[in-house]
């Protein structure tokens, strides 16, 4: 059975059609993220799973659930860190796990909910007064509550810090590694690209990509840049790399510092041409393709129908 299975989910609001006939699954057991830029119908896919938002046409179901016909079962099921959440000023973390736990009917152990979060020292204090960082740690307290089978992550690393953000993959893992399905959308790559067995891209609506990034990048052919700190840059530095075979642009950047723009798997061929010709790496680094130029590259291959070169990709496309 796939966790949730959407059927050419359509959602309009007036003129807006902030869904267009997206169908997918996501497999039971499985990160999945789902990504998109502000306004591609990330939230609104989120809301239809919790029957927030009737749906103009399509289905969605969760663990079997029709979402709208069984929207409590499905409820029950899921934990949800909705985006923009309100907490109550007035209320304690404490009080608010107990809150879910309650509406859950659960018998978890509310400061060892806390704990796993890293808020347990704010457990007596109110949530009026966490910073941005604690308010999400919370509401992902109260998202585990239960063991859900789904959980469903709007955005979730709003507001961490880098500590919050690795700490919130390590709990994803863990939920998926005792068979929970996760479901977390973002515009960040590089927070889903960490933890994320497949991703979707979601662009004005449209489901324009479902695989593991690996694959799309593959697909694409991308290039990545590998940015080499060596010793001393000399010609004959510069022809050894040119001459590697994948390699499409040398740039010299003062003395000490070369950009090699490379298909992705020839990285270390290039590194293996510096050694070959005696120069002395000092340090190297590597970009690979952004999500904005994932986004670009699917959106031309979409209107060429034909090979990408996301290199060639004009940047506001992505956004
Ligand atoms: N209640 C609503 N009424 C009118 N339009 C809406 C409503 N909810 C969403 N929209 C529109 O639907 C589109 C998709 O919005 P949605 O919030 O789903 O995007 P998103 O991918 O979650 O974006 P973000 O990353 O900014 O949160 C947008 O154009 C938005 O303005």
């Amino acid at each position: 059975m796939n966790a949730i299975e959407l059927r050419g989910l359509t959602k309009r609001f007036g003129d807006v059609t902030a869904l267009d006939d997206v169908t997918l699954d996501v497999r039971e057991g499985e990160i999945f993220g789902f990504l998109g830029p502000n306004g591609a119908g990330k939230s609104t896919t989120i809301d239809v799973l919790l029957d927030f938002v009737r749906p103009t046409d399509g289905e969605a179901s969760v663990l079997g659930h029709d979402c709208r016909e069984a929207s409590l079962a499905v409820r029950q099921r899921v934990g949800v860190l909705p985006d923009g959440y309100h907490l109550y000023d007035r209320l304690t973390a404490r009080e608010h796990v107990e809150f879910a736990v309650a509406s859950k009917r659960s018998d978890d152990d509310v400061d060892a909910l806390l704990e796993r979060v890293g808020i347990a020292d704010a457990a007596d204090r109110k949530a009026g007064g966490f910073s941005k960082g604690m308010r999400q740690r919370l509401v992902l307290a109260m998202a585990l509550v239960g063991t859900p089978d789904v959980l469903v992550l709007d955005e979730p690393t709003t507001g961490l810090d880098p500590n919050g953000a690795r700490e919130l993959r390590e709990i994803i893992r863990a939920e998926r590694d005792r068979g929970a399905t996760v479901f977390f959308s973002s515009h960040v790559l590089e927070q889903v690209e960490a933890v994320c067995d497949r991703v979707g891209i979601l662009r004005e609506g449209r489901l324009v990509a479902v695989d593991t990034i690996d694959a799309l990048r593959g697909a694409l052919g991308t290039e990545a840049r590998l940015t080499l700190t060596v010793d001393a840059v000399d010609d004959r530095l510069v022809d050894a790399i040119e001459a590697v075979e994948g390699v499409s642009s040398v740039r010299v950047d003062g003395s000490r510092t070369v950009s090699v723009t490379c298909e992705d798997d020839t990285k270390a061929a290039v590194l293996g041409a510096v050694s070959a010709v005696g120069v002395a790496l000092v340090d190297f680094d590597t970009e690979e393709v952004s999500l904005e130029e994932l986004f670009a590259a699917y959106t031309e291959t979409e209107e060429e129908d034909g090979a990408v070169d996301a290199g060639a990709a004009t940047p506001e496309v992505g956004r």
